[in-house]
């Protein structure tokens, strides 16, 4: 099977890359950028070696649609709304790791990402690739929205309390944490060294794109739910994110029933490990991996859970979800092209 990779100069892109080169049902990875056609990638990412194959083709899509099976887009939103319905008309499976086609509403889209939504009946047609709880659909799309990077830490972790309705539904605070690979590669004014280093910072308060995101899952899973509190911080750190949950319980709980029933939700799911008691994730433990580790406590006092929930935004966030969902797609193994573990310290 042949693949590409559009938007292969950008971490996201060159991380797919990493995962798909040695993927067994992988035949060729073909790379596409639309600044640097003819370059080799070694010339932007000299950590991918002078690999002949590795040289960067034009942004031309009756070609890309002529020489791939599969098409991953890891580009800026705005790029695959416009690009995807023409490969998707010529019967290729698309990847998209934007936010293009997460949101079913196109309005609430333009809303949160101010500019123009991807057409009402793609939006329809794209399926919500959150693998551990989405895999009946995944198999059965062709155009597939990869969740954004801090929604895949939130959902995982609020999915066992939201499903089963055992917390108060306008309960929900999420506070989570970023390190700045997070933004891209592009340089910009907030995250070069001497504005992120030794700093954290808070941004895009109550404004976050992810809010909608993470809010149409939690009331698929749960009619009930009322609009969520998120904070996104930026971290001196280069991987990881961490979001750490706080909800109420609705009836009296024990830290012994959490732990039963995220081991339960989690048995069959591969890259999800939740903690014993007592024990809480930190983000090196998943760096450069596809797990999402997850840790509870239940304050007596309160009638409070906080779950803490950790993943490489790069990797479980962007693009090993997107490589596990591209299992799911062909009916593989979801571990396939990814069985790696954490890089640690
Ligand atoms: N970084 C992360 O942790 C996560 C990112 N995402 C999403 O994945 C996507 C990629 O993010 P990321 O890898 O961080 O971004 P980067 O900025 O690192 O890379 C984006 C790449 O897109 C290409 N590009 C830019 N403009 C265009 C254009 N007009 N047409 C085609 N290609 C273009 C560029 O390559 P070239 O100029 O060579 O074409 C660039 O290298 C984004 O939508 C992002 O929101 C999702 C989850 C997590
Ligand atoms: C640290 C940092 O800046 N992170 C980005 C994540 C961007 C992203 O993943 O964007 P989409 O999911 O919307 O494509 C942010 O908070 O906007």
């Amino acid at each position: 099977m042949n693949i590409a990779i559009i938007g292969a100069t950008g971490y996201s892109g060159v991380e797919l890359l990493r995962f798909l080169q040695h993927h067994p049902h992988v035949e060729r990875c073909h790379l596409y950028s639309s600044s640097q056609d003819g370059m080799a990638l070694s010339q932007s990412f000299p950590h991918t070696g002078e690999n002949r194959g590795n040289v960067l083709r034009k942004m031309a899509i009756e070609q890309i649609a002529a020489a791939n099976d599969v098409v991953f887009f890891a580009t800026p939103p705005g790029v695959s709304s416009e690009l995807s319905p023409l490969l998707i008309e010529k019967g290729i499976k698309v990847i998209d790791l934007s936010g293009d086609f997460r949101l079913k509403d196109g309005t609430v889209y333009e809303k949160w990402y101010k500019r123009p939504a991807a057409e009402h009946s793609y939006l329809q047609k794209a399926v919500y690739g959150l693998s551990e709880w989405n895999r009946t659909e995944i198999r059965k799309a062709q155009l597939l929205a990869n969740p954004g990077c801090y929604p895949t830490a939130t959902l995982l972790g609020l999915a066992p309390l939201v499903q089963n309705g055992l917390i108060e539904e306008q309960s929900i605070i999420v506070d989570a944490k970023s390190g700045v690979s997070g933004a891209g590669r592009k340089a910009s004014l907030n995250t070069h060294f001497s504005e992120i280093n030794e700093n954290v910072k808070i941004y895009k308060v109550n404004e976050h794109q992810h809010i909608p995101e993470i809010e149409q899952m939690l009331k698929l899973w749960n009619e009930h739910i009322q609009p969520i509190t998120f904070s996104t911080h930026l971290i001196p750190m280069t991987r990881g994110i961490m979001a750490t949950i706080y909800a109420q319980a609705k009836v009296e709980l024990s830290l012994e029933t959490l732990l039963d029933l995220y081991k339960t939700s989690y048995e069959t799911a591969h890259f999800v490990r939740v903690r014993n008691s007592g024990q809480f994730p930190a983000t090196k433990e998943v760096y450069g991996s596809n797990y999402c580790d997850i840790g509870i406590a239940y304050d007596e006092r309160t009638g409070r859970i906080t779950v803490v929930s950790v993943i490489d935004n790069l990797v479980k966030g962007a693009a090993g979800q997107a490589v596990q969902n591209f299992n799911v797609m062909m009916g593989w193994n979801e571990s396939e092209g990814l069985k790696v573990a954490p890089i640690y310290p």
